[in-house]
């Protein structure tokens, strides 16, 4: 290819120079980005395209069939004639297996393509607006939903090319009697008022056919999450009752689309013979005044069938409209609002400092947080607390970028965080939370996944900051102990999800709710781990506990999505209401361990 041909583009790998093509280049960059290979548009082109030459042989077939039967029954030299029938019923046959290939592989391309934009989409979407979406209903749009919507090119490419049937025959049937064309035409308006009316209906059912299937789903999902406590309280049949409640109005509707279907394929059904009886009525009439001749009257007969055969287009009409619904569900996925990221770096070297200017976030209308002039000194620890739904996590997220605040911003490093980089926002902030999500792989893979390379040792560092190590190393094979089979207890995991951050920890580290499993003297011990092994940096701690606030430098005390103050613990404590917030009614502190290194009752040595 010579050097800047239209459509190629040159890139440096390394140091050699590459010249590619730029959809080539469009689709390397889609499966970097995760949205996995862009589908090529042959498969669906090629349904088409065999389709419609498969429609071709079947309409040719008739006319040719006729003319071969009129040269038999004259008795002469057919010539090519049989062969070319016989050529033609081989070829039908063939590209309708074809047809079916390509369906298979169109299908298959456009599903896998659909799901991994989902998917992608809400990997890359902000995750609290994907809050709305249960477990339960995002399975169902990944799967069934990316599976009908993955089959709407092949089903439009077919339902394309079954229309060129009834046409071509058509016109085959006006050269070979106008009588007859006229009198199929006549018919074909009645065939064409079923199918808009049967595309029309179950548009909408569909649509709520699949809301109601992902409902079951998403409840079913609940239900297996919520195991254990189904069993402990005993409810399992009211449980049961609600996950099934649904099944009743599922039901109704999967019965509608099948009369709906019905009702189609009867109307077709019946207005088909009646329309394949006059034709050939006409046929005859035209026959006995010797208008046609046999060969003619079979060519007739076999093209009104054809024509009429636009009635089983209702099949692939229910397909697409089926897929185009399920589409617009998976595109709720893929889009799903996106942190956009800039392209600024952090200064290097710089100690963390954290700051929170004019930030408000709300949620369906209402205030949740608002901040302004929160700092926290590069390389403090600050602990968030105030009562169940005051906006602790929401801080927590806002200071980490998990998501934008609506009005505001957060600076690091005197950087603003929507203006950093992906990579540098990524590696500088680390998050550990509550219940962490893990993932496959090995335990000590799963420690070491993020953002940046961590080698083993600094994995096995992390891991006994965490407290983890012992417990790891019990495990039937240590480190290599693959996470699903690993028999690990609440804590234990959410210990794992802390080594992760830890191993990952950049100039600030945010802990939501991290060490809530532990109990207090592991908690003590992880705390005095991470300020002597893990990177030095800027602490943020949403905590429920006051040994947690006493061990921070300042308190950041929300009330009602409101800072209500930020100070030391033990400067708030004077308050009845933060002493209140961790259950303590008199003026002694529960939690009397102000200093960095003082320890906690029970604490081990
Ligand atoms: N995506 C959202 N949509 C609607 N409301 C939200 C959303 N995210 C948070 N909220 C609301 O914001 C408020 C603060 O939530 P947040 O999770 O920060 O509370 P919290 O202080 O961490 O509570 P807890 O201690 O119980 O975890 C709550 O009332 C919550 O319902």
């Amino acid at each position: 290819m010579p050097a800047g041909a239209p459509g190629t583009v040159e890139r440096t790998e390394g140091s050699r120079l590459v010249r590619t093509t730029k959809t080539r280049l469009r689709r390397a960059r889609a499966a970097q980005d995760g949205a996995g290979p862009e589908p090529g548009r042959t498969p669906a082109a090629l349904v088409l395209l065999c389709s419609v030459a498969a429609a071709a042989t079947a309409v040719a077939q008739p006319l040719v069939l006729g003319h071969t039967l009129d040269l038999l029954l004259r008795g002469g030299d057919p010539g090519p004639w049989p062969a070319l029938s016989a050529a033609l019923l081989v070829g039908e046959v063939l590209l309708d297996s074809l047809t079916a290939l390509f369906t298979g592989r169109c299908n298959a391309g456009w599903t896998a393509s659909i799901r991994s934009r989902a998917f992608t989409g809400l990997l890359h979407g902000v995750p609290d607006r994907a809050r709305p979406y249960s477990p339960g209903d995002v399975g169902t749009r990944l799967t069934l939903n990316a599976a009908d919507a993955g089959g709407v090119p092949a089903a439009r490419a077919a339902l394309a090319a079954s229309l060129v049937t009834p046409a071509g025959a058509l016109v085959a049937l006006a050269f070979v009697d106008l009588w007859v064309a006229a009198c199929v035409l006549a018919g074909l308006p009645a065939l064409a008022l079923v199918l808009r009316a049967f595309a029309r209906d179950t548009g909408a059912s569909v649509a709520a056919y699949q809301r109601v299937q992902s409902q079951i789903a998403s409840r079913l999902l609940e239900a297996m999450e919520g195991a254990a406590t189904i069993a402990a309280a005993g409810t399992g049949a009211r449980e049961r009752r609600r996950v099934l409640a649904p099944l009743a109005e599922l039901g109704a509707l999967g019965g509608r689309m099948w009369v709906l279907h019905g009702r189609a394929l009867a109307r077709s059904g019946v207005l088909v013979p009646l329309l394949v009886l006059a034709a050939t009525a006409v046929g005859g009439v035209r026959l006995a005044s010797g208008a046609l001749s046999v060969g003619d009257l079979l060519a007739v007969c076999r093209y009104a069938q054809l024509a009429a055969g636009v009635g089983g287009a209702a099949t692939l009409l229910g397909a697409v409209v089926r897929g185009r619904r399920a589409r617009e569900r998976t595109l709720a996925l893929e889009r799903l609002p996106a942190l956009a990221y800039g392209t600024c770096d952090l200064p290097p070297d710089g100690p963390g400092d954290l700051e929170l200017c004019g930030v408000r976030v709300l949620r369906d209308g209402r205030e949740v947080l608002r901040a302004d002039g929160v700092r926290v000194p590069g390389g403090s620890t600050a602990a968030v607390v105030g009562r169940s739904g005051a906006g602790k996590s929401v801080l927590a997220a806002v200071a980490g970028r998990l998501i934008d605040p609506d009005e505001g911003h957060v600076l690091l490093d005197g950087v603003r965080l929507d203006r950093l980089g992906r990579e540098a926002l990524r590696t500088e902030i680390a998050f550990a939370f509550e219940r962490p999500v893990l993932g496959g792989g090995t335990v000590a893979e799963a420690v070491a996944a993020g953002p940046r390379h961590v080698p083993p040792e600094h994995v096995r560092r992390a891991v006994r900051a965490a407290g983890a190590d012992a417990f790891v190393r019990r495990l039937p094979r240590g480190y290599d102990t693959p996470l699903p089979s690993a028999p690990l207890s609440g804590g234990e995991y959410q210990r794992l999800g802390l080594a992760r951050a830890f191993a990952h920890a950049g100039r600030l580290l945010v802990m939501d709710d991290a060490t809530s499993s532990l109990d207090t003297a592991t908690e003590y011990e992880v705390d005095r781990a991470l300020r002597r092994s893990v990177r030095p940096g800027t602490r943020l701690v949403v905590a429920h506990r006051p040994s947690v606030a006493a061990r921070a430098d300042r308190v950041i005390w929300l009330e009602d999505g409101r800072v209500r103050a930020v100070a030391p613990h033990h400067e708030l404590w004077r308050e009845p209401d933060y002493r209140a917030l961790f259950g303590s009614g008199g003026d002694e502190d529960p939690a009397p361990h102000r200093d960095r290194g003082a320890r906690p009752e029970g604490a081990r040595s």
